[in-house]
């Protein structure tokens, strides 16, 4: 049997996305069989090639133990390429609402959709989407490390786990290495696991980081960590809300904002690049 897929990216932050309206084009699969599936779909080399997998699926037919109860149209089922769930992904958002506007289900230039770490609106200027991903959280201190370095890093969670350490340098050769392994952490402080983001400073209100990310590895963006990248060097900064900082990622630029509200907006592009039907 097959079944429709598209292709999509944020900064190359890129996904499967699986349009499922009425939950029962993989509502049939037990938990680890749709595991497998999203592991399959994910593959570089015997699939599609994805850091995750996007299903598209309307609110009312999902468990609202799920969804919170959200009045939203529809909710983001996001998971990662390993096959585990995540609470959230803040470039996932972008390219999700991009195809919801491109497929003409919601051609708005405001748009709401549901995560599981809650309800997220973007808006759309155009050319970029701004993602509110909401409030971060800060946690307190704790450490990162990859071979014989260690480094403090900063506990952020923006609905999903996040360890910020400050570097002097990215460099693949250098000691933040190749990151084809997770970075040390601390288990008692993320017992479900952990992104990593390192993070130098390239000039005023402007970053460059890169990350580790939890049941993926090292991908060329991630929003959520961009967002508690930003709230993190303001923070360092003593930066007065509100402020803008650019973030660069290997796969592009994203933009964040800190409001006077506490509020985290993520702006960067979201592209829609291919279309089929597979029966992965
Ligand atoms: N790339 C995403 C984050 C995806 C989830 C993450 N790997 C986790 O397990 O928390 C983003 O853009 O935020």
């Amino acid at each position: 049997m097959t079944y429709p897929f598209l292709k999509g990216h944020g900064t190359e932050n890129d996904f499967v996305l699986l349009p499922d309206p009425d939950g029962t084009a993989h509502g049939d699969l037990a938990p680890d069989r749709m595991a497998a599936r999203v592991q399959a779909l994910c593959d570089r080399h015997a699939g599609i090639g994805g850091d995750g997998v996007l299903r598209l699926v309307r609110t009312s037919a999902v468990d609202p133990a799920e969804t919170g109860g959200s009045d939203a149209e529809w909710f983001m089922d996001y998971r990662n390429a390993d096959g585990s769930v995540a609470e959230m992904c803040g470039n996932g958002t972008r390219v999700f609402v991009q195809y919801l506007r491109e497929s003409g289900r919601d051609t708005g230039d405001r748009i709401t959709i549901a995560t599981r770490a809650g309800d997220k609106t973007l808006t759309f200027d155009g050319a970029d989407w701004t993602v509110d991903l909401g409030e971060a959280t800060l946690l307190g201190e704790t450490e990162v490390g990859v071979g014989h370095y260690t480094w403090p890093a900063q506990h952020v969670s923006m609905g999903n786990p996040h360890a910020i350490a400050f570097v002097d340098s990215l460099d693949p050769h250098g000691p933040v290495g190749s990151l084809l392994e997770a970075p040390d952490h601390d288990a008692a402080v993320y017992p479900e696991g952990v992104n990593v983001e390192f993070v130098a400073r390239v000039g005023e209100r402007h970053v460059a980081m890169r990350v580790h990310e939890r049941g993926v590895g090292e991908t060329r963006s991630c929003g959520t960590g961009a967002g508690a990248v930003g709230v993190a060097a303001m923070i360092g900064d003593g930066a007065i809300a509100p402020a803008t900082y650019v973030v660069d990622v290997p796969g592009g630029r994203l933009r964040v904002t800190w409001t006077t509200a506490g509020r985290v907006l993520l702006t960067g592009p979201a592209l829609i690049v291919a279309a089929g039907e597979t029966d992965l």
